[in-house]
C-alpha cells in the first residue's frame, strides 16, 4: 500500500479521542461511579423509560430520600456542585447533556480524574454519583433538557449538604465546559 511522504509531520499530530463506551470519555470511570444503561421501550403512541427501581442495589437506590426535575437552557452550565454525604442518581429524561465529574476524594484511586458522560434521549443512562465527586451538567441540546435527580438525602434549605465552584473560574478541576472542536 503506498504510504504519503508529505505527511511527514503526521505522527506528532493529535490523535482523536475515542470513545471506550458510548457516550464516554475518560482516561478511566471514576471509582465508585456507576453508568447504567436504560431501555426506551417505543410503539406508535410514544415511547417509555424506566428510570430508576428503588430495590437496585448496584445503584444503592435503596437510599433515594426525594426526586427534582432540573431543567437547564440551552448551552447552559450547572455545577461545579460537591456533596459531603449526599449520593446523587442522574437521569437526562428530555434533551441531551454533558455530565462532567471529577473526582476529589484524595483518598480515591481515581483522584484527579475527570470522566464526560454524553447522556439523554439519544443516549439514556442513569448515572449514580458518591459524594466527593464534583459534578456539573452542559445542555448540549436546543431545546430545554430535563434531568431528574434523586438525592440521598432531603433538601434542607438550612443546611445545604452541598459546596458550589464557578465552571469558569475556579483553581481546582481543569476543565473547560466549551464545546471541544477538533
Ligand atoms: C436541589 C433542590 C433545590 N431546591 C430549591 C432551592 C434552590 O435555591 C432552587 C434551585 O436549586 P439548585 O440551584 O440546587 O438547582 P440546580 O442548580 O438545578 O441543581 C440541582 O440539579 C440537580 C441535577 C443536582 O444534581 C442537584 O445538585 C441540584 O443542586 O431550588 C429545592 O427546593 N429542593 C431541592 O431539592
Amino acid at each position: 500500500m503506498a504510504q504519503v511522504l508529505s505527511m511527514n509531520e503526521y505522527d506528532e499530530m493529535d490523535r482523536p479521542r475515542i470513545q471506550t463506551l458510548p457516550g464516554f470519555y475518560g482516561d478511566s470511570l471514576i471509582e465508585g461511579v456507576l453508568i447504567k444503561s436504560l431501555d426506551v421501550f417505543s410503539d406508535e403512541r410514544g415511547y417509555l423509560m424506566e428510570i430508576m427501581r428503588f430495590n437496585d442495589e448496584p445503584m444503592n437506590a435503596g437510599e433515594i430520600k426525594q426526586a427534582i426535575a432540573s431543567y437547564s437552557h440551552p448551552g447552559m452550565v450547572k455545577g461545579w456542585h460537591l456533596h459531603s454525604v449526599q449520593e446523587d442518581h442522574l437521569v437526562c429524561v428530555t434533551g441531551m447533556i454533558k455530565l462532567v465529574l471529577y473526582d476529589y476524594r484524595e483518598d480515591s484511586p481515581t483522584y484527579g480524574v475527570l470522566n464526560e458522560i454524553f447522556m439523554g434521549e439519544r443516549n439514556p443512562r442513569a448515572v449514580f454519583i458518591p459524594p466527593g465527586i464534583f459534578h456539573g451538567t452542559k445542555n448540549i441540546g436546543s431545546g430545554i433538557s430535563l434531568v431528574i435527580g434523586m438525592p440521598s438525602v432531603y433538601y434542607d434549605p438550612d443546611n445545604v449538604d452541598e459546596r458550589r465552584l464557578s465552571p469558569t473560574d475556579n483553581d481546582i478541576i481543569p476543565y473547560d465546559w466549551e464545546c471541544r472542536l477538533e
